[in-house]
């Protein structure tokens, strides 16, 4: 009896000390984006962030298997049924390179065109673009990296080149009326470099920037990063470019990816990338896992009052669609919470 009444005195402590650790935590996130300049965000308005999906592309591109269009297809649309309204949703790319994204038009041609939700896909160079374009895609990103070697691995060519490559793309995507994006990949190591400079980094986004991305995605390619990592990277970064232009794209290889994030969002970050159910990792990137659980990433920012427009029980069912499509476990520790939770309570409602 006093062995239980001491836990329960322990269990009440710990659990006011984590609620007002989260009420400070979600008090610092509000008056950071006060302080940024726009004083509705820090006052009665509630803050709030811009998920994008990318499980559709990030995720699946790397799936040993082959999977359906169709289930493709489905996938982005329970996401769109879930609340988010961005979802990636290919890539134009050498099918040599990734098969697993040779149906992009397919998957665009099948797609609700619901208003609201935005279907970005990846175009590496002119011909990518000229797809995209004739398949209706709306908004494309372009995407370069930090490291030469990592370049080199992904897009078969230098910093440089891939600059020379991306310039007559963006000019043309805009010309053309889309939206284009910019991602910068290795941001906190490379696969084949190890660490890499924030001055590098802040570089490439700075000339994204320039070329006209509207939105520079800054990603921890194979998760190494640690919140010391990456305020360095963003420090450098916003020097050259906006903290409202840019986004954070983490994977979760060494655990650290929803520090990270709630690192870039207590330096005014406003857009978060991530995947269903923790699917993907990157062709060139032995080793790196999925990125951060969308799910994962939503209980955290609900849990700190910021608004996502995404409603977590529909997207727990989104991503466990896919994984009993692909056999896979689901990487969201979240949504296996969730779902052993919906099981206990449909076990105990059999059990009356
Ligand atoms: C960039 C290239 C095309 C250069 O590849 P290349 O070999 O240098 O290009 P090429 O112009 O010499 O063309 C080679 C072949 O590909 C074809 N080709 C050429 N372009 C296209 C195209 N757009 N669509 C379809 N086919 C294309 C082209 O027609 C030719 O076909 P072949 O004559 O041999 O039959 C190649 O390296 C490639 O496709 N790489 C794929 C890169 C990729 O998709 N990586 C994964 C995405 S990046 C990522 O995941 C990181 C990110 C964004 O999530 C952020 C993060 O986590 O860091």
């Amino acid at each position: 009896m006093e062995y239980l009444l001491c836990w329960r005195r322990c269990a009440t402590s710990l659990l006011k000390r984590s609620c007002s650790q989260t009420r400070q935590l979600s008090a610092a996130l509000h008056s950071a984006a006060g302080s940024a300049g726009d004083p509705g965000l820090g006052g009665q308005r509630p803050l709030s962030v811009r998920i994008v999906e990318v499980g559709p592309r990030d995720g699946l591109q790397n799936e040993p298997q082959a999977v359906p269009t169709a289930v493709k297809v489905e996938l982005i649309r329970r996401l769109a049924g879930a609340g988010l309204r961005t979802i990636e949703a290919a890539s134009f790319v050498s099918a040599k390179w990734v098969p697993q994204m040779a149906d992009g038009a397919a998957v665009l041609a099948a797609l609700p065109r619901d208003a609201g939700v935005r279907y970005p896909v990846l175009v590496p160079n002119m011909r990518g673009l000229r797809g995209a374009i004739d398949a209706g895609a709306e908004e494309v990103a372009v995407f370069g990296a930090a490291s030469e070697a990592f370049s080199r691995r992904n897009i078969n060519c230098s910093i440089e080149e891939s600059f020379a490559r991306f310039q007559p793309v963006v000019e043309a995507a805009r010309e053309a009326g889309l939206r284009v994006r910019g991602y910068v990949s290795c941001v906190c190591g490379c696969p084949y470099e190890g660490p890499v400079r924030p001055s590098a980094v802040a570089a490439v986004a700075r000339r994204l920037h320039k070329l006209g991305c509207y939105e520079i995605s800054l990603g921890d390619t194979i998760g190494v990063g640690t919140p010391g990592v990456v305020r360095a990277m963003l420090e450098a970064v916003q020097r050259e470019v906006p903290a409202s232009a840019l986004a954070i794209h983490c994977h979760d290889t060494y655990g650290q990816a929803l520090a990270n994030i709630l690192t870039a969002l207590q330096m005014g970050v406003r857009v978060v990338d991530a995947s269903v159910a923790g699917l993907g990792g990157c062709p060139y990137a032995r080793g790196a896992s999925g990125n951060v659980a969308t799910e994962d990433v939503v209980y955290m920012l609900h849990g700190l009052n910021v608004e996502t427009g995404v409603e977590l029980s529909a997207l727990v069912d989104a991503g466990q669609y896919i994984c009993d499509k692909l056999n896979r476990a689901n990487m969201s520790k979240v949504a296996q919470a969730m779902l052993a939770k919906r099981q206990a309570e449909v076990a105990a409602a059999e059990e009356k």
